[in-house]
């Protein structure tokens, strides 16, 4: 039995990091000016703060100036708004992302319309989307998860994707809906699949490129991945690990690895996968948003 390559996403986002943090030095040593990333977190999900903590730490480690906001659980909508308002007109700050899930009595739609464009660095906002959706992705904030997963299948792929046929297994709007666009500027013929699909399984297997984003423990089985097939795991669902000991959790995919592994040519693992490429995109962004401000040409990541 042959196994799959192991895509090492936790390595491929350490050298983004370095090429940001080089090219951060660089903005830095001609014009004086730092990249600046705000993070909000309202409430206090613990999995959020693990997250957050995260972005902060990769945005001092690429030399960036990193402001973190945590307001409280109960806060109005209306002081969200006005400190996004606030940010927008901060000079110092390139990057805005507001953490989601909200609580319930803010409007997430109405926050993300708040940010400026230019400093959407999650690529929400409708400008940005609608600029991924007419295929100018060199114009737009591309929301980094598909965009980290990107990188990888071009690393696996090529650039141009010609012939290939794309599942994306989920159709929300951070994920599913930017990953196929995506994938379709790049030529591949693309399907997108989701719970109210009719035999997922038999429709996977027809995928070269299969990429899974339905938030679902270890859904996707070894027998619906095509053999050869390229597999993107975007799924990152923590689950009770007794193995390990009582109360103790482990973090899984929506892909079975070990089965998917015997089938396919490459795929990722998770940890180790999308995840860490998630964040190395926020800080390119981050970057790329920096440049512009200073009337810089931005690099291409
Ligand atoms: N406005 C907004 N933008 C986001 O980008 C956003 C968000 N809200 N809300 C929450 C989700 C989640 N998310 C992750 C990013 C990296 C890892 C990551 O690096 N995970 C590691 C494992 C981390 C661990 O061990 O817990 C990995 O997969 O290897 C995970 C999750 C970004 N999100």
């Amino acid at each position: 039995m042959s196994e799959a390559k192991r895509i090492d996403g936790k390595a491929r986002a350490a050298g983004l990091v370095e090429r940001v943090k080089a090219e951060a030095g660089a903005l830095e040593a001609a014009t004086g000016r730092r990249p600046g990333l705000a993070v909000v977190i309202v409430g206090e999900d613990p999995a959020s703060q693990v997250y957050v903590a995260s972005k902060a730490r990769m945005a001092e480690e690429c030399g960036f100036k990193s402001v973190k906001h945590v307001l409280g659980a109960e806060t109005p909508e209306a002081e969200l708004l006005d400190l996004v308002e606030r940010l927008n007109g901060d000079p110092t700050i390139h990057g805005i992302l507001v953490q989601l899930p909200l609580p319930r009595q803010i409007d997430a739609n109405k926050v993300i319309r708040a940010i400026a464009p230019e400093k959407d660095v999650d690529g929400f906002h409708l400008t940005n989307v609608g600029l991924v959706g007419i295929g100018d992705v060199a114009t737009a904030f591309v929301p980094c998860t598909p965009a980290g997963a990107m990188i990888l299948i071009r690393d696996a792929l090529g650039e141009d994707l010609s012939g290939r046929h794309a599942v994306v297994v989920g159709r929300s709007n951070i994920v599913g809906k930017p990953m196929a666009q995506l994938l379709l500027a790049a030529n591949a013929t693309v399907t997108i699949a989701h719970s109210r699909t009719a035999d997922l399984p038999a429709l996977c297997r027809m995928a070269d490129i299969l990429v899974a984003a339905v938030g679902r423990p270890e859904m996707i089985r070894g027998d619906w991945v095509k053999p050869g097939a390229v597999v993107i795991d975007v799924g990152i669902n923590r689950v009770e690990a007794p193995e390990k000991g009582e109360g103790r959790t482990r973090l899984v995919g929506d892909v079975a690895y070990a089965e998917a592994a015997e089938r396919a040519a490459a795929i990722t693992p998770v940890p180790g996968g999308v995840g860490p490429m998630t964040i190395a995109m926020l800080m390119a962004n981050t970057l790329v948003s920096a440049c512009r401000a200073a009337g810089r040409a931005a690099p291409k990541f």
